[in-house]
């Protein structure tokens, strides 16, 4: 690799991993706070993993299966990056909508995330929709994009914001201010 092309990932790599990150986290806490309910399940479960593997280890963070749907859920009222783009190489046909070459196609993941033709009341926060992600699209639902270019990071992001959160939980009771 050449000097320009390592500066040039090492940048990519802050830019694309720390912004995003760091707002997925801050939206999980205040839909966590605004859900008492959702924050006392998730306290539950993460004591419960604790029991059995006495620290929150790469191990047990893979069982806190509720915290999951939560950031799932969280990221779908809040796409840390709203809106994703591809570049046409050619001309093709999908579903009858010819798309030319050069064209740019806007993927609007904030609007598809709270479409009511898509999901059933769409701005309220409910974790169990996403408890089988086998039942969600992943053209719809796309918080790290879609296809052989998607998010890099993602398993990194979704083990960094359980961790953080997994330990945030057992000392502290998120509360939204008046
Ligand atoms: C919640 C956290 C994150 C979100 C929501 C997120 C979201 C995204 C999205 C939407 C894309 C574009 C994918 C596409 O066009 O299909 C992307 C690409 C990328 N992300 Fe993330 N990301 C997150 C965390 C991270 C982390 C932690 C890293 C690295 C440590 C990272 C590195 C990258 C890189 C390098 C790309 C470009 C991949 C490529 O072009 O092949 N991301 N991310």
């Amino acid at each position: 690799m050449t000097k320009v092309e390592i500066t040039g990932n090492s940048m990519i790599m802050l830019f694309a991993g720390y912004e995003t990150t760091s707002n997925a986290m801050l939206f999980l806490a205040y839909n966590l706070a605004l859900h008492k309910d959702a924050q006392h399940h998730v306290r539950e479960e993460v004591q419960a993993a604790l029991h059995k593997h006495v620290r929150i280890t790469y191990e047990a963070a893979q069982e806190l299966k509720y915290l999951t749907q939560c950031i799932n859920e969280s990221m779908r009222l809040y796409a840390p990056i709203p809106g994703n783009s591809r570049y046409c190489e050619e001309d093709i046909t999908i579903n009858g909508i010819t798309i030319p070459r050069g064209a740019t196609i806007d993927v609007p993941v904030y609007g598809m995330g709270r479409d009511g033709d898509i999901w059933e009341d769409p701005l309220v926060f409910n974790p169990d929709r996403m408890e089988d992600m086998s039942k969600i699209d992943p053209m719809i639902y796309q918080p790290f994009g879609a296809g052989p270019r998607n998010c890099i990071g993602m398993r990194f992001a979704l083990l960094e914001i359980k961790i953080t959160f997994a330990k945030l939980l057992l000392k502290f009771d998120l509360d939204v201010c008046e």
